[in-house]
């Protein structure tokens, strides 16, 4: 699918609702996202981030209505689905033993026939995300042998040579120091400019959220608080509200910069 010919939404969730170990985690959540968006799910521990971003990607049983660019998900293969849809999970699964490049590799399986073996594209494209990532000096390196911040652009490598046109970024940037952390987001944005690629992603800091995403939708106990451009959803009043937070929002260049603010004891 290129970027023409895709739909004007790549995410239409109405009323998702999700129950794990009996507990009600998302409590009717609507989200679209549209093609070529970046949208960023911010919300306090345990507000239900993940549990969305999984639910759009097909990760967990969901109630409610989610189609992937105009295809309701209950009718789509999964391998359709591969195509559509890449994963940065929070604490992705590492095989043991697996050197970087087949890990990467693994990106390109909804492309490779049942028992096929990959082609010389695929191996291309394994090899291009790579050194667009600059991790091409760890290619045979054992995955386990990484440190985190290299292991977490190891799997946004995975998602990216998966070459779907929505990427799921669950915290991706955690683990990365800052010159990383910006490197990663301009990369993601870059292909978003270029391929007119789509992005989910939460995100704990709330002022390179409001950096990169159009939209931020705020998460509270599994349901939306609120949504909107970064202006609207980062203001003291809603920080406070729900993430019971102590913050000066201040006016950035490019969205509000949210700086949190100590709150001294009084002397006696
Ligand atoms: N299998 C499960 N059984 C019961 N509760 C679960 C299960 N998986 C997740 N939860 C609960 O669901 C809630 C939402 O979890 P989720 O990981 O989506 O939150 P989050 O907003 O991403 O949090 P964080 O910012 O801490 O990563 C949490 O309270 C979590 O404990």
């Amino acid at each position: 699918m290129t970027a023409e010919e895709q739909p004007a939404h790549a995410v239409d969730a109405l009323g998702v609702r999700v129950t794990l170990g009996g507990a009600t985690i998302l409590d009717g959540v609507d989200l679209t996202v549209a093609t070529g968006e970046w949208v960023a799910v911010i919300g306090p521990n345990g507000a239900g981030k993940s549990t969305l971003l999984r639910a759009v990607g097909g990760l967990l049983p969901a109630a409610g209505a989610i189609s992937l660019f105009g295809t309701h998900t209950e009718r789509m293969p999964r391998r359709q689905r591969a195509r559509l849809v890449a994963t940065v999970a929070q604490s992705p699964v590492v095989p043991a033993g697996m050197a970087v490049f087949d890990y990467v590799l693994l990106g390109r399986n909804p492309y490779i026939p049942p028992l096929g073996r990959e082609s010389t594209a695929d191996l291309a494209a394994a090899g291009e995300v790579l050194a667009r990532l600059d991790l091409q000096r760890f290619a045979s390196r054992q995955l386990a042998t990484l440190s985190g911040g290299e292991r977490q652009r190891v799997f946004l490598a995975r998602a990216l040579a998966q070459g779907a046109p929505l990427l799921l970024l669950d915290e991706p940037t955690t683990a990365l120091d800052i010159g990383h952390q910006q490197d990663v987001l301009d990369l993601v944005d870059e292909l978003r400019r270029d391929r007119g690629l789509t992005v989910l992603a939460t995100m704990h800091d709330l002022s390179i959220a409001g950096e990169y995403a159009d939209r931020m939708v705020l998460l509270a106990n599994g349901r939306v608080a609120a949504s909107g451009p970064p202006r609207e959803v980062l203001t003291e009043e809603l920080l406070a509200a729900h993430y019971g937070a102590r913050v000066r929002v201040i006016d950035g260049d490019h969205g509000p910069l949210v700086v949190p603010v100590r709150s001294f004891p009084h002397s006696t």
